[in-house]
């Protein structure tokens, strides 16, 4: 059997990634709302003019986030592959990996405090 072309197996590489993207948006409802967090996070940077290194900043926690929940949900689904029945270690596994998802949540939010809460601040005594 000839081996595919370097480009054929570099196309099929980002094919599977993207698929496995699309996986997740599909059946986790927690991305939904990491999305929807996402676009109200981008959206008020927008608003308030944040400087280049907070738009960095705010870019690098949602992609942290969004890491954390695909690998999430990996770990989830092969943890129930390996293991569909109860099993302390599965579920360990499992508690683990969502709360590394926390975890990451937990810094964004911070990190989004710090950033916002100067621009809220302005806002509310210039505009009300
Ligand atoms: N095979 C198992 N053995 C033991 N405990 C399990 C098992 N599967 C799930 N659990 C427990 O149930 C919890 C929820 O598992 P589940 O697979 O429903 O994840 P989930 O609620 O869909 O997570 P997420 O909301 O991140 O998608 C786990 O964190 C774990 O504590």
């Amino acid at each position: 059997m000839s081996r595919p072309s370097f480009i054929k197996s570099r196309y099929n590489s980002f094919r599977f990634a993207f698929n496995g993207l699309a996986a997740v948006f599909r059946s986790e409802p927690n991305m939904h709302l990491h999305v929807l967090a996402s676009i109200v996070v981008l959206v008020m940077a927008y608003r308030f003019e944040v400087t280049r290194v907070e738009w960095c900043l705010l870019i690098l926690c949602i992609g942290m986030v969004w890491v954390a929940e695909i690998f999430n949900t990996s770990i989830e689904t092969l943890t129930d592959l390996v293991s569909p029945e109860h099993n302390i270690l599965a579920g360990k596994t499992k508690d683990l990996a969502a709360g590394a998802v926390l975890m990451a949540a937990i810094t964004a939010v911070a990190v989004g405090l710090f950033i916002f809460i100067p621009y809220w601040a302005e806002y509310v005594k210039t505009e009300l």
